[in-house]
């Protein structure tokens, strides 16, 4: 039995006694957030009323917590403690995108475990050649760049490449919409979590009445991606035909999930399968490239550090120009490191929403079941209060110590960019396999012009459900090794 259930409640002090930003009649908080900043806003109310607090949302109030130890406890505490929003369920369900992110119960194990094994290292493993043939091709576009002198967009060449990666190894297909750009299911998937950040925050649910210009666009890039989905579940199923032996031993997601949705009582739906197909894409497209883009900029701006990542590249790989296997890739743990960093200074899911599934204390606050909860993640892990230079970008706070060692311990800790408990990202392998990849490339090759906006200013943070760098450019010239 889950644990928190078992224990008797405390008496908790009423939601509506803690502070919060003024509510406007109607729409309360709502009409005072900018759905393209709202982590910033909600970061700062935080500051200004500390890191428990109370938001209005419309007719509903939310209690919105800042603390890195109740983040973790509520993470923990899932499924059967707490679930994801119904509002952004039901979002996620309508674009036909309902699976493992937004499913519960039941459902949520069933699907947990196909996607878990899928991901798991021995199936990275496996995957490699085919990252390594996907990581050359991004390395030649980016050739191409350096020889031309061309500036390219950072976040659409890197959103190329995951989409690519994810293709391959989820489902088997090599999409390769680095060099084919033009009919790139990467431009028609970019508008679905801006429109989703839009939706779930939106005061009125317009889209259900009436369709603006905005959402009959999104609906035909959606119905490119049904189709991408679609097309992808057949060629899986003709690969099963052909070869039968794939139901017990599936090469990748997709024939997991398809084998599982054609068992007896396999408790997958068509709908189920499709929803999959978009949920893998989705997670794994905007969330690994915006970590990437964010690591980048922090290593051009902190020249030592990107010194100091190319010294020990070039010492790991020897003569190789990329990691040449996957025990070779995995190891280099200076790309950790200053991935790590980055994802604890600019966490691209920087907000978990939730609501409670029973009547509870939580945090000294009473809430009853239904109650909404929004964790912020990246407060606890800059908290200046626990270590002095917690703002600063210092990869080496990583490097692994003896237990109590590292001053900086309990940021580490604090520090969620995956998440936490029973729902820790299943891709985390994956997505940092990915990022060592990149980076080892880039720094065997490339000289690191420049990771700039257009104007040399510090890229605006912007939230569309993730939270990426805006107007980001990367020139980069070929290094003479
Ligand atoms: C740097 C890259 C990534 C980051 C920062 C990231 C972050 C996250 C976070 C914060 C969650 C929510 C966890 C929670 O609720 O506790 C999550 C869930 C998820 N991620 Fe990732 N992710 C990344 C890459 C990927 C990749 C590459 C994939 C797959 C290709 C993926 C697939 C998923 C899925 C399916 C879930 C839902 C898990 C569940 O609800 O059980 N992610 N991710």
């Amino acid at each position: 039995m889950d644990a928190s259930i078992a224990k008797p409640d405390a008496v908790g002090r009423p939601l509506s006694s803690l502070p919060g930003p003024r509510p406007l009649p109607l729409l309360g908080n709502l009409a005072q957030i900018e759905p393209a900043r709202m982590h910033q806003q909600l970061e700062q109310w935080a500051r200004d009323y500390g890191p428990v607090y109370r938001l209005r949302l419309g007719p509903s109030e939310a209690l919105v917590v800042a603390r890195a130890d109740l983040v973790l406890e509520a993470m923990r505490e899932r499924p059967e403690g707490w679930r994801r929003l119904p509002a952004m369920q039901r979002v996620i369900a309508e674009i036909g995108g309902h699976g493992l992110f937004s499913a519960e119960g039941e459902d949520w194990r069933r699907q947990r475990k196909l996607v878990m094994a899928a991901f798991d290292p021995g199936h990275l493993k496996r995957y490699f050649p085919s990252l390594l043939r996907v990581t050359e091709r991004l390395r030649a576009c980016l050739a191409e760049a350096a020889r031309s002198g061309e500036a390219l967009d950072l976040q659409t060449v890197l959103m190329h490449y995951t989409v690519d990666v994810t293709a391959g190894l989820a489902f088997g297909i090599d999409m390769n919409t680095l060099q084919r750009p033009d009919d790139a299911l990467q431009g028609h998937l970019d508008q679905i979590f801006p429109m989703l950040g839009k939706r779930i925050f939106a005061p009125v649910p317009w889209w259900r009445v009436f369709k603006l210009p905005a959402d009959r666009r999104f609906d035909r890039h959606l119905q490119q991606v049904h189709e991408a989905a679609r097309r992808l579940i057949a060629q899986a199923r003709e690969r099963i035909a052909r070869d039968p032996a794939l139901r017990e031993q599936p090469n990748n997601l997709l024939e997991a999930l398809i084998a599982a949705r054609d068992e007896e009582g396999g408790g997958l739906s068509e709908a189920d399968l499709l929803g999959n197909v978009l949920t893998v894409l989705l997670a794994g497209e905007d969330t690994t490239a915006h970590t990437l883009g964010w690591t980048l900029h922090l290593l051009h701006t902190h020249r030592p550090e990107w010194e100091r990542l190319v010294a020990a590249v070039d010492a790991a790989l020897g003569e190789a120009d990329m990691p040449r296997s996957f025990e070779q890739a995995r190891a280099l743990e200076a790309i950790e490191r200053a991935v790590n960093e980055s994802m604890r200074l600019r966490p691209v899911a920087p907000l978990s929403l939730m609501e409670s599934n029973r009547d509870r204390v939580f945090g000294g606050i009473a809430l009853p079941r239904g109650a909404k909860l929004i964790c912020l993640t990246r407060p606890g892990a800059v908290d200046t209060a626990l270590v002095g230079d917690a703002a600063d970008y210092r990869p080496q706070r990583w490097q692994a110590a003896a237990p109590g060692e590292e001053p900086a311990h309990a940021l580490l800790k604090a520090s969620l960019p995956f998440g936490a408990g029973p729902r820790l990202c299943p891709g985390r392998y994956l997505a940092m396999l990915e990022m060592k990849m990149v980076l080892a490339m880039l720094a065997r090759n490339f000289e690191l012009g420049s990771v700039a906006t257009a104007d040399g200013s510090p890229p605006q943070e912007r939230f569309a459900f993730t939270m990426f760098p805006l107007g980001l450019k990367i020139r980069l010239a070929e290094r003479r090794r």
